[in-house]
């Protein structure tokens, strides 16, 4: 579905990459953990597979195309099989919630009665039904990323790529969200999420992939926030 070969990224004007000879596969269904320290290369590796970047070194595979033999005119194409949510929303503030989500499959050219149909479902599924009408101003941080995440599915893609979904959210808000990515996941698309919430991480135990200097440091099946052993010291040395 994913696969990573020697993949390295420098940006110009950096002396170190942001990522540094990563190689790994992620499966259809999975839901995966991207952790590590701000600048560790959790975004770069989004943006790679999204094809807003690319590698330096190295070759991606995304559901059986390689992004460097595709051609710019296709990747508009290619990028209708991923969502992507962000951690500030990025929704259009003059749109309705409706308007909002069916913006996504007007500038694909999907029809009317498509839109009609789809949108509603959509919108049910993560809990919205009864806020379609509303501007994203009307709406609790919580149910504003609902709407970001329901724009990302409604064309159900294959893969959902998320950059810190939570990270405006408080605990309880969060928790509705992660379950509803977990529902997500299960009904067979691939989930890949960059965090920096221990909690999250250490609650849903999925696989966890985490990067340190641009490097994968640890790739476990069902992992925590941090690797097991490391004691934190709490509180600051008198
Ligand atoms: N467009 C860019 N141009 C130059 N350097 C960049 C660019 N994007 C990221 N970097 C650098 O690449 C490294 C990795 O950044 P990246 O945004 O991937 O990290 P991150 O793990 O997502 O961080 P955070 O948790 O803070 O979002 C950092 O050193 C960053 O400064």
């Amino acid at each position: 579905m994913i696969l990573l070969d020697q993949v390295s990224k420098l940006y110009s004007g950096n002396a170190r990459p942001a990522l540094n000879s990563v190689s790994l596969e992620i499966l259809k269904g999975e839901f995966v953990f991207l952790v590590g320290a701000s600048g560790s290369g959790k975004s770069s590796f989004l943006r790679l597979v999204l094809k807003e970047e690319n590698p330096s070194k190295g070759r991606i595979h995304v559901l059986g195309q390689d992004l460097g033999r595709l051609t710019s005119r296709k990747v508009p194409y290619f990028r209708r099989n991923l969502g992507v949510v962000f951690q500030d929303f990025r929704l259009l503030p003059q749109k309705t919630v409706f308007a909002n989500v069916a913006f996504s499959l007007q500038v694909i050219g999907k029809s009317k009665g498509f839109i009609q149909e789809a949108v509603p479902d959509v919108l049910r599924m993560v809990g919205l039904a009864g806020k379609a009408s509303r501007l994203p101003h009307e709406l609790s941080g919580g149910e504003q990323q609902r709407v970001a995440i329901a724009r990302a599915i409604v064309n159900r893609p294959a893969i959902l790529l998320a950059d810190e979904p939570t990270g405006n959210l408080d605990p309880s808000t969060s928790a509705g969200i992660m379950t509803l990515l977990e529902r997500i996941s299960t009904s067979g698309t691939t989930v890949i999420m960059a965090t920096h919430d221990a909690g999250i991480v250490d609650q849903m135990q999925r696989r966890v992939i985490e990067l340190v200097s641009g490097q994968v440091v640890r790739d476990e099946r069902e992992g925590g926030y941090q690797t097991q052993g490391i004691t934190l010291t709490k509180g600051f040395p008198e």
